[in-house]
């Protein structure tokens, strides 16, 4: 059997569409662009990228991008003194701390300075809160991007075993909240989970958000389980370049599951798509206005 193949890339890009549309549905009738901030410290190669690629797409959609691009020597009460600017910028209706922050910086204190209603990333501790006690909050991205996924694939996740393999902020806590809001059975297993293979043998449903290169083989799933590749890991190749892969060995796992999210292509699309259509969120929140259906949760 081969797996079907939960393509992230034609997904977002339709999710994209749908978003341009309700961008200039808000714009022909009620006046509002929304506006997403995102703020880079430093140079980090990989995050340089991913902040392009925000700006880029928020304009495709025919949003306002605002940039703030400060070195990587940024005190925190500069770095706090912009977030308060543009928490009381009323053209801004989300903001976006590229992560990771150099080490001198304490990640949590900036996040939560963010204006919960503006935290398009879903990470400020009253949004945890929110998702956690089944309130609305603001969802973080690529949990968000999982969910859609799997939810377009299956219908109903009721009922389905789901192994969420990593326990970040960034993921592994949100994406077993929004699995336990779909009422699936939900185990989060991590690097020192006693006999992990077996625990992941379990699954309906595998998450990986590990961070760890390869690191779930095809013997570790269930015939016909559905498999949810978070990890970006860049590995060097035997030509002396390098190529990204998953947190799981495609091959072998893609030979056993039903379905499964590939890296790259798969997840990683869904996490700038889900930030944009969280933007759209906010801004409807933010002026009073229905929200539209089908960007969250
Ligand atoms: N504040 C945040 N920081 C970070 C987040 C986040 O959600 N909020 N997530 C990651 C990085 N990230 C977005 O910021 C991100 C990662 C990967 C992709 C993506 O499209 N990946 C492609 C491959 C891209 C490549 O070739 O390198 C894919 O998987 O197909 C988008 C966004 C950490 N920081």
């Amino acid at each position: 059997m081969k797996a079907h193949v939960l393509d992230g890339k034609a997904f977002a890009a339709k999710l994209r569409v749908t978003i341009a549309g309700h961008v200039a549905a808000l714009h022909q009738a009620q006046g509002i662009v929304p506006g997403l901030a995102v703020v880079l410290v430093g140079e980090d190669p990989a995050s340089q990228v991913y902040v392009r690629s925000k700006g880029k797409m928020t304009r495709e959609v025919g949003m306002q991008s605002f940039e703030h691009r400060l070195p990587d020597t940024t005190s925190e009460a500069d770095l706090l003194a912009l977030i308060a600017q543009l928490n009381a910028d009323p053209a801004v209706h989300g903001i976006l701390v590229q992560l990771p922050l150099p080490g001198h910086l304490n990640s949590d204190l900036v996040i939560n300075s963010i204006d919960p209603a503006k935290d398009v990333d879903g990470f400020h501790i009253s949004n945890v809160g929110l998702l956690g006690t089944g309130q609305k909050a603001m969802v973080p991205c690529t949990p968000l991007g999982c969910l859609m996924l799997l939810r377009d694939h299956h219908g109903s996740l009721a009922g389905k075993h789901a192994v969420v393999i990593g326990r970040s902020n960034i993921v592994g806590k949100p994406m077993a909240q929004l699995l336990l809001g779909d009422s699936c059975t939900v185990t989060i297993a991590h690097s020192r989970t006693a006999d992990l293979a077996a625990m992941v043998r379990q699954a309906d449903i595998v998450v990986a958000a590990v961070g760890r290169a390869q690191m779930v083989p095809g013997d570790w799933i269930k015939p016909g389980a559905t498999v949810v590749d978070v990890g970006i890991n860049r590995i060097a190749t035997d030509d002396g370049g390098t190529r990204l892969v998953g947190d799981v060995d495609y091959d072998s796992c893609a030979a056993v599951a039903g379905a499964i999210a590939p890296v790259p292509g798969g997840v990683g699309p869904m996490t700038i798509a889900c930030l944009l259509a969280n933007t759209v969120t906010a801004c409807c929140r933010a002026n009073g206005l229905a929200e539209p259906a089908g960007l969250t949760v």
